[in-house]
């Protein structure tokens, strides 16, 4: 009872054992108003979604588990820290209602467990957290840059906790184990513990309407939709959930150790298909901002079939960790038959899908990456004429889409076009610089007839006239041609032309 608790508390500082660990005398802390107020709004109304406090955590573990992975391999760490195996535990309890997280990386020190806040309420200045109070917790930006900072993710374990508690011991040598624990309104207290290993480990006691994350099958969900990359195995009660490496992140190019095998494993992962990819990027940067991305155009796409208009195929991760699945923000709306991922350091975490929608970053990050795909498509074209010139027949559709929607890339996507000929057998393809480079330098504008097949563009009145005249035609036969001719309007300065127009007929009395 109470009273006998107080009496043996009275004697022996470590009676009180709480999960396993003696707990010695708290000492109370208060928050300061700052971080009051921000703890209040990541604990309410930052994230979209409540589940994403498991992304959270499951980050800050693996990010804890990187330093000290990087402090063994320059040898920074003392045998006192352990060579403890890097990895991620969680374990939920029904009865207990709890949800608990446990990582084998870095640990804090009690400095830190007290620091920690300050720096979130410091760098979370003033003005931010009015600015996003004043905008109603909509102002995109600020809420990144808020969202950016180390460990504000640890606060949304209140969306779900109504008491959480921290066990730690740094992996610096003669550190103490202490317990943190806090409702998250208004303080939070401090004591040592006893029996806590290097590392970290958050006890989240279940609010009643949140018992769901006590659940072993959700937990198992929510890390395989968002954390299923994470660079550490992931234990669930024990068992390993976590299974596909991320690829994005291992060596490219000539000296890649993956093997066309492994492109394909994954390929299906991301893109939940079973065909062949039939081309691949593996595109890395750091400038304008840092990107390692891994892309495939599929072997075959739903669309082809009439069926309805395929989802985004591309997700957007942060560090190997799912920021978004399948996000339509990621690239033009033409681009969607690209499967694959984009992983943006300089993506804070849990951005929500309206916030996606009209970050500036995102806009940057999807300019970079559509110019880049249509270079990739061109070197495609390049490499191997024939394979591309059979994808420029099977998603012709998606890129003068791209003609007629991405007014800023038209011209690039231009380049990907493939169109059949009048100087060319019927079946075979040519591309806009190939026409420009047969005709005569005195010819001023480029040709065309649009026309339902071949045979109706040979027997045409108006072709005769111009192949009489030796001036060679394309000959277009998708009924979105026009509005693509219409739309480039002209190719390396000549001017797209229809035979059956007043301008060509003008062009051939001369
Ligand atoms: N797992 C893990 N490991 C490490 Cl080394 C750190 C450092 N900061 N954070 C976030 C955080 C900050 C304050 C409190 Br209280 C709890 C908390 F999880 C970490 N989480």
């Amino acid at each position: 009872s109470h009273a006998q608790a107080r009496i043996l508390l009275a004697y022996e500082p470590f009676t009180l054992t709480l999960h396993g660990h003696g707990v010695g005398d708290a000492t109370s802390h208060v928050f300061k108003t700052e971080t009051q107020k921000l703890l209040h709004i990541v604990a309410n109304s930052l994230y979209s979604e409540k589940e994403v406090f498991v992304r959270e955590l499951v980050s800050n573990a693996a990010d804890a588990l990187e330093k000290l992975r990087y402090m063994r391999m320059s040898g920074a760490t003392s045998d006192a820290a352990g060579d403890a195996p890097l990895e991620i535990r969680l374990f939920v309890d029904p009865e207990a209602k709890t949800f608990t997280i446990q990582d084998t990386g870095v640990g804090m020190t009690e400095q830190e467990l007290n620091d920690h806040l300050g720096t979130i309420a410091r760098s979370g200045s003033k003005s931010f957290i009015e600015r996003l109070e004043e905008s109603g917790n909509k102002n995109a930006d600020a809420r990144e840059k808020i969202i950016g900072q180390f460990g504000v993710g640890f606060y949304s374990s209140f969306m779900v906790g109504d008491r959480v508690r921290v066990y730690t011991r740094s992996a610096q040598p003669d550190a103490k184990g202490y317990c943190w624990s806090s409702d998250g309104t208004g303080a939070y207290t401090i004591a040592e513990a006893e029996h806590v290993d290097v590392g970290t480990k958050i006890v989240v006691e279940l609010r009643d309407q949140c018992l769901e994350f006590a659940d072993r099958a959700k937990i198992e969900g929510i890390v395989f939709k968002y954390s299923n990359f994470v660079g550490f195995p992931i234990y669930l009660n024990g068992k390993k959930i976590n299974t596909v490496e991320a690829l994005w992140t291992m060596a490219s190019g000539d000296k890649s150790s993956i093997s066309d095998e492994q492109h394909t494993e994954f390929y299906r992962f991301v893109a939940s298909t079973w065909d062949r990819p039939r081309f691949r990027l593996h595109y890395k940067t750091d400038a304008p901002l840092s990107i390692n991305s891994l892309l495939y155009v599929p072997g075959n796409h739903a669309e082809q079939f009439g069926m309805e208009r395929m989802d985004p195929g591309v997700s957007l991760y942060s560090r190997k960790v799912l920021i978004q699945s399948k996000s339509a923000a990621l690239l033009p709306g033409w681009l969607r038959f690209v499967k694959g991922v984009i992983d943006s350091e300089d993506i804070p975490l849990n951005l929500s899908r309206e916030m996606l929608q009209d970050s500036a970053l995102i806009k940057r990050l999807r300019d970079v990456m559509t110019q880049r795909i249509c270079k990739w498509l061109e070197e495609e074209a390049r490499r191997n004429p024939e394979k591309y010139n059979l994808f420029a027949r099977d998603f012709g559709v998606f890129l003068k889409e791209g003609v007629c929607t991405d007014a800023s890339h038209k011209d690039a996507i231009g380049k990907l076009l493939r169109f059949e000929s009048s100087a060319l057998e019927k079946g075979k393809v040519t591309s806009f610089k190939e026409y420009i480079a047969r005709m005569p330098e005195s010819q001023a504008a480029i040709y065309y007839l649009c026309v339902p097949n071949r045979e109706y563009g040979d027997e045409s009145p108006y072709s005769e006239r111009f192949k009489q005249q030796n001036i060679e035609i394309l000959y277009l036969y998708d009924s979105v041609d026009e509005f693509v001719m219409h739309n480039l309007g002209q190719v390396a300065d000549k001017p797209l032309v229809s035979i059956d127009s007043q301008e060509a007929l003008k062009a051939l009395t001369t």
